[in-house]
C-alpha cells in the first residue's frame, strides 16, 4: 500500500509504516475532501425532470457523515471539505453544504446537465450523457488547509481538481483516495463530458503515490487498469454489478446490493466514500468494498421518495408536530399500498434475475 507522503515528509522514527486509515489507535482520522458542489440539472424525454444539488462532495460529505467513524465527545464527522462555488450556487442551507461551506467565487457555479434515456432506470448501465454548462474556477494547492490529514478524498467533477492539487493533497494526507473522474474528463466545445487516456495526462506520474483509484467501468478503459493496478489498488464498479479490486497480484469481485435504480446519480461517489469509511473502521480493502456497494446501492435507489413524491401533497404542517393525527384511511391508502408493495417485490426479483448477487466476494490471484 503506497503511502503518500513524500520523503522529506517522512513519519517519526517507528511509526507505523502501514496504512494510518484504521480506527483503532493512530493520529486523528481527519479527512480531505476536495472537488467543488455543483448545480445538476436532470433531463428525460427533452423536459427537465428535477434540479438538484450535486458535485461528488455532496454525496461524499453525507456517506462519511452518515458511516465515518468518531470519538464519541465529537459532534461532526472529522472532514473538511474544500470546494468552489459561485454567488448564485442554489443550496448553500442543504445538509452537506450548510455542515462544511465552499469558497466563493466571482465565477459561477459548475452545472451539469445530465441527459438520461427512457431506459436508464433499468439498463444495466446508466444511460446518462453529461455536460458541463458552466465551470467554476479551479482548486488551487493554496485553496488547500495547511496541516496533515489522516486521508484525502480528490473527487472533482469537472477538471477542477488541478495535478499541482492532487499533488499538494498527496503531500498532506497519509493516504489519498482518488475518482478517475477527476482525471480523465475532457470536455468538447459544447460541454459534453469525453475521456482522455490517464497516461497522457499530468496526473499519470502520480499514480504511484495514490493507495486507491476508483473509475467506473465506462472509465476503466482511459485508465488502463493492467498497467495502473501495478501502482496503486484500481476499483472498478459496475453497477448493479458490484464491483471489482485490481492490486499488484490479486484481483477480487465484490457482490452488489439489490437496488430499485430511480436516478443513478451520485452512485460512483457513494461508493467511493462508503469505501473510505470501511477503511476508516479498519476493513480490509475487499470487505470496505462492501459498504461502498451498500451505499453505492442506497444512493441509485430512491424508489420510496418518488413514490411518497408522486402519491401524496406534502402538507404545510407535518402530523408529526404531535397535535394533528389522524387515523382514517385516507383515499391514498390502496394506492399507496400497491405502489410499495410494487417497489418491495422489484428488489427480491432483481435480486434474483442476476444469480451473481448475494455472493460474497471472490478473490483470485493473477
Ligand atoms: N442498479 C444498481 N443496483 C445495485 N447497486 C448499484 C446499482 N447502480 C450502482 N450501484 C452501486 O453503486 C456503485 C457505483 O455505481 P456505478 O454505476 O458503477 O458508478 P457511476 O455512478 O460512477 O457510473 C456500484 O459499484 C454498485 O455498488
Ligand atoms: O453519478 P456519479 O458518477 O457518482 O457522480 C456525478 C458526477 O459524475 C456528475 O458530474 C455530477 O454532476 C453529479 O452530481 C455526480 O457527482
Amino acid at each position: 500500500m503506497p503511502l503518500a507522503a513524500e520523503p522529506d515528509d517522512a513519519h517519526e522514527e517507528g511509526e507505523d509504516q502501514q496504512l494510518l486509515l484504521t480506527a483503532k489507535g493512530g493520529p486523528a482520522l481527519e479527512g480531505l475532501v476536495v472537488g467543488s458542489y455543483c448545480h445538476d440539472v436532470l433531463i428525460r424525454g427533452g423536459r427537465i425532470v428535477g434540479e438538484t444539488l450535486g458535485g461528488a462532495a455532496a454525496f461524499v460529505s453525507n456517506v462519511l457523515d452518515a458511516a465515518s467513524p468518531r470519538e464519541e465527545e465529537q459532534g461532526e464527522a472529522p472532514f473538511v471539505v474544500v470546494s468552489k462555488v459561485g454567488r448564485d450556487f442554489a443550496y448553500a442551507s442543504a445538509p452537506a453544504p450548510a455542515r462544511r461551506p465552499p469558497l466563493l467565487c466571482a465565477s459561477p457555479t459548475t452545472s451539469f446537465h445530465a441527459q438520461f434515456s427512457d431506459a436508464a432506470a433499468s439498463a444495466h448501465a446508466p444511460d446518462r450523457e453529461l455536460r458541463r454548462v458552466r465551470a467554476c474556477d479551479p482548486i488551487y494547492p493554496a485553496d488547500l488547509p495547511d496541516r496533515r490529514f489522516a486521508y484525502g478524498l480528490a473527487v472533482g467533477v469537472a477538471g477542477e481538481v488541478l495535478p499541482e492539487t492532487l499533488e499538494r493533497m498527496i503531500r498532506l494526507c497519509h493516504a489519498v483516495l482518488v475518482d478517475a473522474q477527476a482525471l480523465i474528463r475532457a470536455f468538447d466545445g459544447d460541454g459534453a463530458v469525453g475521456h482522455v487516456a490517464l497516461e497522457d495526462t499530468p496526473y499519470a506520474r502520480l499514480l504511484p503515490r495514490v493507495a486507491f483509484l476508483k473509475a467506473s467501468s465506462e472509465e476503466a478503459p482511459y485508465v488502463g487498469v493492467e498497467t495502473a493496478r501495478r501502482q496503486c489498488c484500481v476499483i472498478v464498479t459496475d453497477g448493479r454489478d458490484g464491483c471489482r479490486l485490481y492490486w499488484d497480484g490479486g484481483e477480487a469481485r465484490v457482490a452488489p446490493f439489490p437496488a430499485v435504480q430511480v436516478d443513478p446519480t451520485g452512485a460512483g461517489d457513494s461508493f467511493l466514500a462508503g469505501f473510505a469509511a470501511g477503511l476508516l473502521w479498519g476493513l480490509s480493502a475487499t470487505d470496505a468494498a462492501l459498504l461502498g456497494n451498500f451505499f453505492g446501492a442506497a444512493a441509485v435507489s430512491q424508489a420510496v421518495k418518488e413514490i411518497l413524491e408522486e402519491k401524496i401533497a406534502k402538507r404545510s404542517s407535518p402530523c408529526i408536530n404531535g397535535t394533528t393525527f389522524t387515523f382514517d384511511r385516507s383515499s391514498v391508502h390502496d394506492e399507496l399500498h400497491a405502489a410499495l408493495q410494487e417497489a418491495a417485490r422489484l428488489m427480491p426479483e432483481q435480486q434474483q434475475a442476476d444469480p451473481t448477487n448475494g455472493n460474497g466476494g471472490d478473490i483470485c490471484s493473477v
